[in-house]
């Protein structure tokens, strides 16, 4: 099948999960274990293999986010819980994306510098993609008026009557699609700020996309890894969910996720070291040794994946960072920092609490520290943990920039076309 044939498929597929029964779904073996009403073990034949498995009828935690949200739920509102089963849609296909043969092409950039202008990085295909994918599941939601993206250099605004503004990083570590390393989308959610209805669409819809994290309504992440996890919180606790591929639904598998107050891991990428100001090198240097307040010494663990390093750090505490003006503000550090501080974690630039922090620019970029809150309170002890020497590391031989370009994208705004050099437009893709 020629890219522009398989492109086309992709973003017209109306179930990326049309896979046959495998692996086999877990409620399969729940259904077949409540008929046996006993706490006991369960072995179930699946053609040549057998899987033994223990359940707790007591818990009967399979639920849907909609469940989870709805009405005999949390009751976030129908409003949310509509645009989350948008959400939610948007996000398997993506995941069906990452997972596809096509992604090797799709994750390589198509050449030049780093920045595209606004702050931003130059996109990959499979940046673009995704971005198109959220867009157009907003879209038909109805319920979002303005989406922020790290994607688009200005806010796209959808509709008027939408009561949400989501601001979000479609695909981030996409620089690392090519070996499969873990990637995430990650989205915060607002209300429309109905006070400023009157003014012209372009101011209206930057303001509304410039909240302050405090008054996020809902912010969340999804992993893209051997699971496919929606982490979020509707602002009491956070929870995550994880796809079931035989099914389709995102089901609650990691209810009030409790952040460790102090944990025994940082995450950094140390080859800035000598970059660092002196409080962030003596804070490292301390933790490594087990000389800090908690007296282990910290091991060191980088993916490079903004969400697979943040969720880690959710699972098993400690710190991530990065100390340079590198991550954005508006996408990536609020809604994490939101999702820590309702896992009883703490979200930092090194001196201030990230929600507290307003916006003054779409893309704009700051240090960003978030983990347990004894490690971070640690941290920020130090005084002197912002790198201000940002020189712009060159990554071009680690993310695939400067080979062959693959795809383009022309045009902006509500109609995006494709086109693969040395062939005519590709997709044409209302949204
Ligand atoms: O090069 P550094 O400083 O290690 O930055 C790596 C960070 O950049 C990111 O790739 C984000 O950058 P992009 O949004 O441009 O993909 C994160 O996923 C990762 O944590």
């Amino acid at each position: 099948m020629q890219l522009p044939t398989i492109i086309t498929s992709i973003l017209h597929n109306p179930n990326p999960y049309l896979i046959p029964n495998f692996p086999p779904n877990p409620l399969q073996f729940r259904r077949e274990f409540f008929n046996r009403r006993n706490f006991t073990t369960m072995t179930s034949s699946f053609n040549s293999f057998k899987i033994h498995s223990k359940l707790d009828t007591n818990s009967d935690t399979f639920l849907t986010i909609a469940q989870f949200a709805g009405k005999e739920g949390a009751n976030v509102g129908d409003d949310l819980v509509v645009l989350y089963s948008h959400l939610e849609y948007a996000f398997k296909r993506i995941s069906a994306l990452v997972a596809s043969p096509v992604n090797s092409s799709l994750g390589k950039s198509s050449g030049g510098g780093e920045d595209v202008g606004s702050g931003r990085d130059k996109p990959k295909p499979l940046d673009i993609v995704s971005n198109e994918i959220i867009l157009s599941c907003l879209t038909h939601s109805g319920k979002v008026a303005v989406m922020a993206s790290e994607e688009d250099d200005v806010p796209v605004w959808i509709t008027d009557d939408g009561p949400f503004v989501v601001v979000t990083d479609p695909l981030d570590g996409s620089r690392n699609i090519d070996a499969s390393i873990p990637t995430g989308t990650i989205f915060g959610i607002y209300n429309r700020l109905i006070e400023i209805d009157g003014l012209p669409v372009e101011e209206k819809a930057l303001l509304n996309s410039l909240q302050s994290g405090n008054r996020l309504v809902a912010a969340g992440y999804v992993l893209y890894s051997s699971a496919t996890i929606l982490c979020t919180s509707f602002g009491s606790g956070a929870h995550a969910f994880t796809l079931d591929r035989s099914t389709g639904d995102f089901v609650l598998t990691h209810p009030n996720i409790t952040i460790l107050s102090r944990g025994q891991i940082y995450s950094v990428n140390d080859a800035r070291y000598f970059d660092w100001p002196e409080g962030l090198r003596r804070y490292i240097d301390t933790i490594r040794q087990g000389k800090g307040k908690f007296p282990k010494k910290y091991s060191a663990r980088y993916i490079c994946s903004l969400v697979a390093d943040f969720h880690r750090t959710l699972m098993y505490g400690g710190v991530a960072m990065n100390p340079r003006d590198h991550l954005r503000l508006v996408y990536e550090a609020n809604p994490l920092s939101f999702l820590a501080e309702q896992a009883g974690g703490k979200g930092s630039d090194g001196k201030n609490r990230i929600l507290s922090i307003q916006p003054t620019k779409l893309h704009q970029r700051l240090p960003l520290f978030l983990g347990s809150p004894d490690d971070i309170d640690e941290l920020e002890s130090y005084g002197d943990v912002q790198q201000t020497v940002n020189p712009g590391y060159d990554t071009s031989r680690e993310t695939g920039l400067g080979r062959s370009p693959t795809l383009f994208l022309l045009g902006t705004g509500l109609k995006r076309e494709y086109v693969l050099p040395g062939h005519d437009i590709a997709v044409s893709q209302p949204v």
